[in-house]
């Protein structure tokens, strides 16, 4: 009986670089009988490794046929034989991360073996190898015990043929031996059948038959004795010069015909005919090997977890505060420059409001949060300002008090850099409110009459003044899904190269395992993950964000379910079209951040050009923007710092005016007065300020309403 025949078999691989075809494999020929062991030998990149895995349908050919078992091979088709086939590749192939048991034990799960079976077999194999302690990770092994393991594999399943591609490298003697009396003994007493590759000529003796390879020819096959004898030579090593050196060869023709030709016999082996679609215990083996992966690596995967938490703590942390200590310049004419700026005296009406000084003092100690270097030379001022180390200056002059009661601005210059965007803003807000709190203290302190003051906020340099730094708010819904995108995309790039760079697919797919069991096994681990990132930030959010989710929170965590997903599934695609970790990497940071520009997280689509709109559209942060804006969900930080604060001002200041008031951050303002003529004149300068209102007036009604934000 044939348990393998190759009829001549030729392949070749297309070399772009060259636009050639390099032949690997020329009209091979071999026969493997059934319960025999074949070795095949042959100098380095002679075509061994190609000729084992044409024959496993992992490498296709151009001519000729294979078959195993008198079933012929097609290329990725062999799942029919797997619990036939015990293949040892000649890379270790074994998942670093999992302890000997749990490697063994994920094969038996694929290949479907009882638990007593297994732990028979287990047993068996691990004194027959003297395999170490079943509890060590295999990267903790050396090369010879993760050979041994990786042969262990081969035959866990009890198969009936195997294929080991040089199975002995690196393992000493002492096992080398074990190993071939074991495959020697199984041969004649299950009819085993071994088709094996090795460069030790030695080992080579002890088989039934063996084929010599030459650059990709078969040029000899007996049995070891009969080439020794053919050559007339003591050794095969002398053999193998005969043949290698000398270019001689020595077939026996006799010996294959004595085999029988196939039968129906092999029927009875009992391919694979399996009808289920996903084998519940396949799926078992897939999803503990990740599970225990999961458990040997839980400091990386809870730091891959926790930067989602990470993003969204600093984007909280970072965004949308005031900048601290701003270097602003106050220049001040000379009989001004006795002003210290901590001055906190309690100081009586008199000294205060007769004494432009002292005046021009508690306005600069109005003016908080922002580092104020007093400048005596308005040249010296500008100079630093122009060289960027303060970021804006203000000049005031000599009677600016006065000038400032009586609505005259030439005795202020406010200069401010521009190409800063956000800290312009704020700057401008600084001097804006301390204006305003200090026309309050010339009113309140000095009986000064403030509203002739008003108007002045109008002309002077402060050309947008915006009030609104809830800039979290606009960044958060954001920054949310970014980060529930980004934590699941990652992993899952990760974790498949991982998995292809043990080699462990090829091993997995031999075995018998379908795609679609595969595919099964990543869907489970796509929900597990996404439902992790989805719990996770939502726990961050409410619990240490202490962010108002209101009334959305099913649409909150569908979306960042949905995030996760996608993530889960950009990852899972990204390392399916890069095959090396610098490309999955790459192309994931590039993901992101083209994710990051055109789904208007960094700038309101609406500036961008026509062409960018079916990127920015086809990305899902994009579309997870646009749900929350159509369910008009709001996530708001507990207290947005900047409109708050400002708005509370404005509510004093409108308090003590009008007799009634109705104010909410998120709505529009709307300031109510008995007298419609004197609410205008009071108010009527907000409606020119450019801020993120528009106005409109009704009788004793001034409603401020809120621009449309782009989030
Ligand atoms: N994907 C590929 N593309 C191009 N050439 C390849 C490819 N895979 C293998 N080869 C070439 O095919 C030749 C045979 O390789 P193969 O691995 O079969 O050799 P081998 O006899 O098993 O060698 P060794 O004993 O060193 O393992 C080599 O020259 C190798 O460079």
């Amino acid at each position: 009986m044939k348990c393998i025949e190759v009829k001549d078999v030729s392949k070749f691989y297309h070399e772009k670089r060259h636009n050639k075809n390099l032949k690997i494999l020329n009209g091979i020929n071999v026969t493997v009988p059934t319960g025999t062991i074949y070795t095949l030998v042959g100098p380095s990149s002679c075509g061994k490794t190609t000729l084992l895995t044409c024959i496993l349908g992992l490498q296709k050919f151009q001519n000729g046929e294979i078959k195993i078992f008198n079933r012929k091979i097609e290329f990725n088709k062999t799942s029919k034989f797997s619990h036939l086939i015990g293949y040892m590749p000649q890379q270790k192939s074994l998942p670093s991360n999992l302890t000997i048991f749990e490697t063994l034990q994920y094969f038996g799960n694929i290949h479907l073996m009882n638990q007593e079976t297994f732990y028979e077999r287990f047993e068996m194999i691990s004194k027959l190898f003297e395999l170490p302690r079943k509890d060590k990770l295999i990267k903790e092994l050396s090369g010879g015990e993760q050979r041994r393991i990786s042969l262990a594999i081969t035959i866990i399943h009890n198969p009936k043929l195997l294929i080991l591609d040089e199975p002995t490298v690196g393992v000493d003697f002492e096992i080398r031996d074990k190993i071939w009396k074991f495959l020697t003994t199984q041969s004649k007493e299950t009819k085993l059948t071994v088709l094996i590759t090795t460069h030790y000529l030695n080992e080579t003796e002890k088989a039934d038959r063996c084929g010599f390879m030459k650059r990709g020819v078969l040029v000899a096959e007996n049995s070891p004795n009969k080439i020794i004898q053919h050559f007339c030579v003591n050794k095969l090593d002398d053999a193998f010069i005969e043949i290698y050196s000398n270019d001689k060869t020595c077939f026996d023709d006799a010996d294959s015909n004595k085999f029988e030709t196939f039968s129906e016999e092999h029927e009875d082996l009992g391919i694979n005919k399996d009808k289920i679609m996903i084998r519940h215990q396949v799926l078992k083996g897939l999803l503990l090997k990740e599970w225990h992966r999961i458990k040997r690596q839980k400091i990386d995967f809870v730091t891959i977890f926790i930067m989602s938490s990470a993003i969204l703590g600093l984007v909280y942390i970072l965004l949308g505060s005031f900048p601290n200590d701003l270097k602003v310049a106050v220049v001040l004419s000379e009989n001004l420059q006795k002003c210290t700026i901590n001055l906190n005296d309690k100081l009586s009406k008199f000294e205060l409001c007769n004494n432009n000084t002292k005046l021009l003092c508690e306005f600069l100690n109005q003016m908080t949060d922002v580092d104020k270097i007093i400048y005596e030379n308005y040249t010296e001022a500008n100079i630093d300002f122009k060289h960027g180390t303060i970021f804006g200056f203000i000049s005031l002059g000599s009677n600016f008090i006065s000038s400032l009661i009586e609505n005259n601005t030439k005795n202020i210059e406010i200069h401010i850099d521009s190409s800063k965007i956000f800290f312009k803003d704020f700057v401008n807000y600084k001097i804006f409110s301390t204006l305003e709190i200090f026309t309050k203290i010339l009113k309140e302190r000095c009986d000064i009459n403030t509203n002739s003051m008003l108007p002045y906020m109008q002309v002077t340099d402060l050309q947008e003044i915006s009030l609104n730094f809830d800039l979290s708010k606009f960044i958060t819904i954001n920054m949310l899904a970014m980060a529930a995108f980004i934590t699941p995309m990652i992993y899952s790039g990760l974790i498949i190269y991982e998995c292809r760079s043990e080699g462990i697919w090829e091993r997995t797919y031999l075995s018998g395992v379908k795609v679609i069991e595969i595919i099964t096994a990543y869907i489970i681990q796509c929900i597990f993950v996404s439902l992790l990132v989805t719990v996770e930030i939502f726990i961050f959010l409410i619990y240490v964000l202490n962010v108002d989710v209101l009334s959305h929170q099913f649409l909150i965590i569908f979306i960042l379910f949905e995030l996760a997903t996608l993530g889960y599934l950009s990852g899972f695609l990204t390392s399916i079209f890069f095959k090396t970790l610098v490309g999955i990497s790459g192309f994931c940071m590039g993901i992101i951040m083209i994710q990051f520009m055109a789904s208007g997280i960094m700038w309101p689509l609406e500036t961008a050009m026509i062409y960018i709109y079916p990127i920015s559209y086809s990305s899902p942060l994009t579309l997870s923007r646009q749900l929350f804006q159509r369910y008009k969900a709001k996530i708001l930080q507990s207290a947005p710092k900047g409109l708050s604060e400002h708005l509370k001002r404005v509510v004093q200041l409108v308090k003590s005016h009008l007799s009634s008031f109705h104010i909410d951050t998120e709505k529009d303002v709307i300031l109510y007065s008995n007298d419609g003529a004197a609410l205008m004149k009071k108010f009527g300068f907000l409606m020119n300020l450019p801020l993120h209102f528009s106005t409109s007036k009704n009788c004793n009604r001034l409603t401020l309403k809120r621009h449309k934000r782009h989030d």
